[in-house]
């Protein structure tokens, strides 16, 4: 075994990497048990199947510990500095679609743009004496997009699940979360900035720049490149 994949070892994005890779003529299934993290390849020799979270999956590459990785684009650029010098999207696979947005209650007439939210931000400090808050788990991301929007007047508070309800509960007045139907943000009253969107994810092929594409590896990757029609 020379090249190590990783894929998601369950969860939405599992089966559907399963079946992009089978419509290019490479069989990836798991082996062993139900409960087993344990996986094959058939189709091309050479190659070591690695199950993991797809959330760990951005670390695994950029350590070199497996050579491709199969993932949210979200989840690479959130979790890596510098993404790009660590790794390369080879391949959007056309699967697992969301939106990272920003999000404010329905009912604030006034803010429907970052600019209008910034005025707000502004605003609700000289109110409240202290700043607006913003649940997230992008802490990256949403740091990112705002500085280069101009919007400053805020703070992040970290939320690891059910963001939306943050606002509810209020400890937070706005969010920034994934969204692929929209309607957790319909059902939780909350409204897309319109020019709110911070990244546009969906499943990706990465290749990891510091793995040890030595011993082999190479040789089995220009293989499986070939056969995925992948490009570089
Ligand atoms: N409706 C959705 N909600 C959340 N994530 C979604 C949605 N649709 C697609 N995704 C994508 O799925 C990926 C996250 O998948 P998943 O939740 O299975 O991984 P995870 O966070 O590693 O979970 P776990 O740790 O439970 O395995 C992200 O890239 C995200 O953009
Ligand atoms: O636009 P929608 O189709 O409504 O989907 C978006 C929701 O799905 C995800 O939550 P998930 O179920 O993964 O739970 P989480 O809150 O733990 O992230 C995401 O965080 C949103 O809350």
């Amino acid at each position: 075994m020379t090249l190590k994949l990783g894929v998601p070892s369950k969860g939405r994005l599992m089966d559907k990497t399963f079946d992009w890779f089978a419509g290019h003529g490479v069989s990836i299934r798991r082996t062993g048990s139900e409960r087993e993290y344990a996986g094959a390849v058939e189709g091309i020799d050479g190659i070591e199947l690695v199950l993991l979270s797809a959330g760990e999956i951005p670390r695994e590459l950029a350590a070199g510990r497996i050579h491709l990785g199969v993932t949210g684009s979200d989840l690479v650029q959130e979790k890596l500095a510098d993404w790009q010098a660590r790794v390369a999207a080879l391949e959007p696979m056309g699967f697992g679609f969301a939106d990272l947005v920003i999000a404010v209650p329905a009912f604030w007439a006034d803010v429907e743009t970052l600019d209008d939210l910034d005025a707000a931000a502004a605003a609700f400090r000289a109110a409240h004496g202290h700043r607006l808050r913003i649940a997230t788990k992008y802490h990256r991301l949403v740091r990112e997009f705002l500085r280069e929007a101009g919007v400053a007047d805020y703070a992040l508070v970290d939320s690891q699940g059910a963001t939306e309800g943050t606002v509810k509960n209020l400890t937070a007045e706005a969010i920034a979360d994934i969204t692929s139907t929209g309607e957790t943000l319909r059902a939780n009253h909350l409204k897309i900035l319109s020019d709110g969107v911070i990244h546009r994810s969906q499943a990706t092929l990465f290749k990891a720049r510091g793995a040890d594409w030595d011993n082999g590896a190479r040789g089995v990757y220009q293989r499986l490149a070939d056969r995925l029609g992948l490009g570089e």
